[in-house]
């Protein structure tokens, strides 16, 4: 009987797929797909951190509300003060901080005043303690001084009617004070993204369990935890599914049912117990499930109901870099966040790197400072998709493009750093 042809193995034979998609086409085709979901709520100002506002937030008022002073000192008239020598100024109140002075500064004279304290009519200048010398109820000003100086002006941080923060902005915390400081209690924010996730396997233990040969514990769950936290959505954790495809359906089923996005881990290979794209072929709609980048290239990504799919490569490394690099902008975009596109340094390596022609590389790097200022990035070592602790000791990602054949020390490479991994 004839054999059918093997695919040819030649030594570039894992690095080169003419079947798998380039990583922007996948995040154009995602992008696509996905949109912000429906919903907001009011919030408390101190509960939004880490939220999306859903509506513009416009200053009701002039913030400062009034000029005021930036420093302790006197507050005068810039006419009074000399262009050479100095000037005797008569003092004839006290300006602190919430409690105003409420003259109007005459002709030769000045009024203490302390940082953040109104600034009296008639005063266009505030000279600070340390050049003016005080003697009973006079202060001596000398030269060098201009209107203006060491004033903040009404509304000069936030000018009543100004859009402060738009729609689409995760909350950070200075927009809490910033909101703060507009005396707003409470934000409208998109609703939170609900999120279900899994790990497949039939080699999965959980923490607690023993660990039969063979078997590893379930990372996945947990660095998906991790970034799931941190992103800020409703985290539905559905545990561990076995490599059993009656199991797998009611689990994609169920997670379908209950969340936006439903992410699982493992069995998007072609291995004997890899269901998961015939699964989420027969529930629902696959849109790729091959991309040309390592590690990471079996990730398959659809539609279950109504629900967006992200069937992730098992191995340890391969989630952590998928999902930063695939699912994170998604699901940001679903929860109505503005797009940003991610930080890149081009830096000198500190240490060679191997790498084969044919996908993209996204290798794990950390940054240092040598002792002249300037950044390098030296990989961690081992870069198998296994090796969980590369990223863990990582700060960035080292991202070598499709052609590039590796490394030598001092060659130029792009650099991502990472927000929220470490
Ligand atoms: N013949 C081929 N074999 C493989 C290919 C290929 O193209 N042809 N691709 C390789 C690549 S690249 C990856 S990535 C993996 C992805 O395969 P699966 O998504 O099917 O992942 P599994 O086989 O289920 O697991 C891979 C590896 O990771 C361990 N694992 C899985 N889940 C967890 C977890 N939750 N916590 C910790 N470790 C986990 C699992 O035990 C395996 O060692 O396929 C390659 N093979
Ligand atoms: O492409 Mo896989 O995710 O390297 O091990």
């Amino acid at each position: 009987m004839t054999q059918p042809p093997l695919d040819p193995q030649p030594s570039c034979c894992d690095d080169y797929d003419p079947h798998a998609l380039g990583v922007e086409e996948a995040l154009a085709r995602i992008d696509a797909v996905v949109a912000p979901v429906a919903g907001c709520e009011r919030v408390a100002l101190r509960a939004a951190l880490g939220r999306v506002l859903a509506a513009d937030v416009i200053a009701p008022a002039d913030v400062p509300a009034h000029a005021n002073s930036a420093m302790d000192g006197y507050a005068v008239r810039a006419a009074d003060l000399p262009a050479g020598g100095s000037v005797s100024l008569r003092v004839v109140g006290t300006a602190l901080a919430g409690a105003a002075w409420d003259g109007t500064l005459g002709a030769g004279e000045a009024v203490r005043i302390m940082t953040g304290g109104v600034l009296p009519a008639g005063a266009d200048c505030v000279v600070m303690q340390e050049a003016a010398l005080r003697d009973g109820e006079e202060v001596r000003i000398g030269s060098g001084h201009r209107a203006g100086q060491n004033i903040r002006l009404a509304g000069e941080d936030l000018p009543r009617g100004a859009t402060v923060l738009a729609a689409g902005r995760r909350l950070a915390p200075a927009d809490l004070g910033v909101l703060a400081s507009l005396g707003l209690a409470e934000v409208t924010v998109r609703r939170r993204l609900r999120v279900a996730f899994f790990s497949t396997g039939d080699e999965l233990r959980s923490i607690g369990e023993a660990l039969d040969a063979g078997c590893v514990y379930d990372s996945n769950r947990y660095s998906l935890h991790g970034l799931l936290t941190r992103l800020g959505v409703e985290l539905i954790d559905m545990g561990v599914v076995r490599d059993d495809a009656a199991a797998l359906r009611t689990a994609f089923r169920e997670a379908a049912a209950c969340a936006d996005a439903v992410i699982s881990s493992g069995g998007v290979s072609v291995g004997e117990a890899d269901f998961v794209k015939e699964i989420l072929g027969a529930l629902g709609h696959i849109d790729f499930w091959k991309i040309a980048m390592k590690p990471g290239r079996p990730l398959a990504f659809g539609r279950i109901g109504d629900a967006v799919f992200f069937g992730l490569p098992g191995n340890p490394v391969s989630v952590v870099v998928t999902f930063y690099q695939f699912v994170q902008p998604a699901l940001r975009r679903m929860m109505g966040q503005s797009a940003t596109a991610p930080v890149r340094v081009r830096v000198p390596l500190l240490a060679a790197v191997k790498k084969r022609p044919g996908r993209v590389e996204f290798q794990r790097g950390v940054l240092e400072r040598a002792a002249d200022g300037s950044l390098g990035v030296r990989p961690t070592g081992e870069q198998g998709s296994g090796i969980l602790s590369s990223i863990s000791r990582a700060d960035c990602f080292i991202v070598l493009p499709t052609a590039c054949a590796g490394g030598a020390p001092g060659d130029l490479v792009d650099v991502e750093p990472f927000e929220g991994l470490c």
